[in-house]
């Protein structure tokens, strides 16, 4: 069974990444997860813990000679900012005395909640395992699900829709938005060029008031196969378990799949896509049944239809504000300011590359269910089985 678990807190010493269910024979290159985990350290609006990180994947098991053997892969990731808080927190070398509580609860971050549900005086250990830090460990992981898929030519990439009041341009194929997701740029990773102008001056707009922005992010699953996913049971659809994989992320709240949103205000026939009949053969993993526009997003009764699979996240701003919100002391309970240290402002480039990972890895998970295989020349030679036997349908 595929699955995958992450561990850590946000400033501990390090994340731990943990996949099982891969397949022997896969190549599992370091430079692409540390790639993988770089992407998603960019986009402007981030705060300075980014200038303190640099992420990198160090394999511990289930890699040998660069290839998969089978066995679970475990990884960790360390926490460049440890060095600066082993007294801060209190770990048993810190001190404890040195500890810096987090007294008043930030509106919008899991403080509150988490502080009445384990019974702490202090938010510190909720949020430390809240912080979306741990998304840097799910790219890990992501990183291993696309060297699963890749072989299979599936491919997954991200950009960027929105910024705040922001709406950015969408590039209407797959190549387009391959080279928006691979963007070297520092700063304005997964924007079109086009759109940096107008999404840097949303984040600026919120650094000069002390507020935060979010936005949205696009992924976007590329050949992948019709017939990946099921109507047949609730909790196997294709669609719920990317909705769950997307949500999952800290501060998405909500997922589209193609056009979803606007769907539910447009009538039958201008939102559903006409199926053609295109006699030639056709390549790789399509069929002879074609569309002109996929607005369902590649997915119709929660399997993949053969269209790209297209889920959308949607971030609420970043909770925590330079101009705090009212909250409460839990020692006083007198209203005060919530906590502020630092902070990102706007992060979507870097949500979308989670998004990619979880997407990544909700795909491989049903892609290794319905093909199955130990190894990669199993798992492929039932892909392209399959794929032969809808080419010819
Ligand atoms: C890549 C990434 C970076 C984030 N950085 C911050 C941050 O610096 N400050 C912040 O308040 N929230 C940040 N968040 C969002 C919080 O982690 C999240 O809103 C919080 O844990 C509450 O969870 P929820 O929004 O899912 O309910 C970030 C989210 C992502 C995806
Ligand atoms: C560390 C990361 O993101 C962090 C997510 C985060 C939050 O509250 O979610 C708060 C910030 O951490 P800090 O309080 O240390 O500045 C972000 O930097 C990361 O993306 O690697």
């Amino acid at each position: 069974m595929f699955r995958f678990s992450t561990a850590g807190e946000s400033h501990g010493e390090a994340l731990v990444a943990m996949v099982s269910g891969v397949p022997a024979g896969v190549e599992v290159d370091p430079a692409f997860i540390s790639r993988e985990m770089w992407r998603r350290q960019q986009g402007y609006g981030r705060g300075g813990r980014m200038r303190i990180e640099q992420d990198q994947a160090h394999i511990l098991s289930g890699v040998r000679h660069g290839k998969t053997i089978g066995s679970p892969i475990a990884m960790t990731i360390a926490n460049n900012d440890w060095k600066n808080w082993q007294e801060i927190l209190p770990v048993e070398t810190g001190d404890a005395a040195k500890h810096k509580a987090v007294a008043s609860p930030r509106p919008g971050h899991a403080d509150l909640a988490g502080a009445l549900k384990y019974d702490f005086k202090d938010a510190r250990y909720v949020l430390e395992r809240a912080s979306a830090r741990e998304s840097a460990a799910r790219v890990a992981c992501g990183a291993i699900a696309k060297s699963i898929l890749l072989p299979l030519g599936i491919e997954v990439a991200s950009h960027v829709i929105r910024v705040g009041e922001a709406e950015l341009s969408r590039p209407a194929t797959f190549a387009e938005i391959r080279a928006i997701a691979g963007r070297e740029q520092v700063m304005l990773a997964c924007v079109d060029p086009g759109d940096e102008a107008r999404m840097k001056a949303e984040v600026d707009k919120a650094l000069r008031t002390g507020d935060t922005v979010g936005g949205i992010f696009e992924v976007v699953v590329h050949g992948l196969p019709a017939g990946v996913g099921t109507h047949v049971n609730w909790d196997e659809r294709l669609d719920g378990l990317l909705a769950q994989a997307v949500m999952s992320l800290q501060a998405v709240k909500a997922v589209e799949i193609g056009r979803g949103v606007t769907a539910a205000s447009s009538q039958g026939s201008t939102v559903h896509d006409a199926i053609t009949y295109a006699g030639e053969e056709p390549a790789e993993h399509y069929t002879r049944f074609t569309r002109e526009q996929n607005n369902a997003g590649g997915i119709e009764g929660g399997m993949s239809n053969g269209e790209d699979v297209v889920v959308r996240g949607y971030l609420k701003p970043i909770s925590t504000l330079r101009r705090p919100l009212a909250s409460v002391s839990f020692e006083t309970r007198e209203v005060t300011k919530a906590s502020y240290e630092r902070s990102d402002v706007a992060v979507v480039p870097a949500a979308g590359v989670a998004g990619e990972a979880m997407v990544a890895l909700a795909v491989a998970r049903c892609v290794l269910e319905k093909f199955g295989g130990d190894s990669l020349r199993e798992l492929r030679r039932n892909f392209e089985g399959y794929c032969e036997q809808i080419r010819a349908f």
